[in-house]
């Protein structure tokens, strides 16, 4: 469950201003701060659940994918929608995406930027359950949680770690690389160009 300013956003991504004209003395701090978050949530040793009380898109929906359940409350929409901003997923932005539904709703997910109402997302099973509201998803939850109690703790963290092992094996070891290539794609004018006209939809949206 996320805590946000605004009641009807799980969370609404990165912050596109970091990636738009980013300055060279934050955007390190920035894109590494992303990756050991989704290396920390990831492979957390926990069961964890996302309880999505709220629109998530990009990086908010992978926030989610990080987790190994998610619920949803109605209304809300969900996906990686990246390639509506013309930027590009990055590799572990798809892998966590390919956790939870089959390669081909993901091509599909993923090139079209689209973005899944509640009921969509449970149909291709982008989440796992529906919620009725926040109190039903936070319910929802610990149920999910609680069919743990009757599992070896180290036998359920080692089949998860084991699972999810290659994708953060890569992560730990390419962490430089990664960096460095988002630096360079944000670094295109074509890519400025595309975020600034989404930002200018993002305004022009907010003016209506
Ligand atoms: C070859 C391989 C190379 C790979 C290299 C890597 C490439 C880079 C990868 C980067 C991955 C990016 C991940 C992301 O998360 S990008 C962010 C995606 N997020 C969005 O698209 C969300 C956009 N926002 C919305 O859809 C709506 O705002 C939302 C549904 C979240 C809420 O709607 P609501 O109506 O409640 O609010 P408003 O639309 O009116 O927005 C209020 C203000 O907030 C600003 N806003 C919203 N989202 C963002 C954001 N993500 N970043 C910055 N600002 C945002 C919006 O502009 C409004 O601002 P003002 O009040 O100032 O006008």
């Amino acid at each position: 469950m996320s805590q946000q300013s605004s009641p009807t956003v799980f969370s609404a991504g990165l912050d596109i201003m970091e990636m738009y004209k980013p300055k060279p003395d934050r955007v390190k701090e920035f894109w590494t701060t992303l990756q050991d978050v989704w290396l920390a949530l990831y492979g957390s040793s926990f069961p964890t659940v996302a309880a999505i009380n709220g629109h998530s898109p990009a990086g908010g929906c992978l926030l989610s994918l990080c987790c190994e359940y998610r619920i949803m409350c109605p209304n809300y929409s969900i996906g990686l929608n990246e390639t509506k901003l013309g930027i590009v997923a990055p590799k572990w932005f798809m892998s966590s995406m390919l956790g939870a539904i089959p390669y081909r709703e993901a091509e599909l997910a993923l090139t079209s930027g689209r973005m899944f109402s509640t009921d969509e997302a449970l149909k291709i099973g982008l989440i796992d359950e529906v919620a009725s509201d926040k109190a039903d998803a936070i319910a929802k939850s610990e149920k999910f949680l609680s069919q743990f109690a009757k599992i070896h703790p180290i036998a359920r963290k080692l089949t998860k770690l084991n699972l999810r092992h290659s994708a953060l094996e890569w992560m730990q070891e390419n962490k430089e690389l990664d960096l460095n290539i988002f630096i360079s794609f944000v670094g295109q004018p074509i890519v400025q160009k595309s975020l600034e006209k989404y930002l200018e939809g993002l305004k022009a949206k907010q003016a209506k």
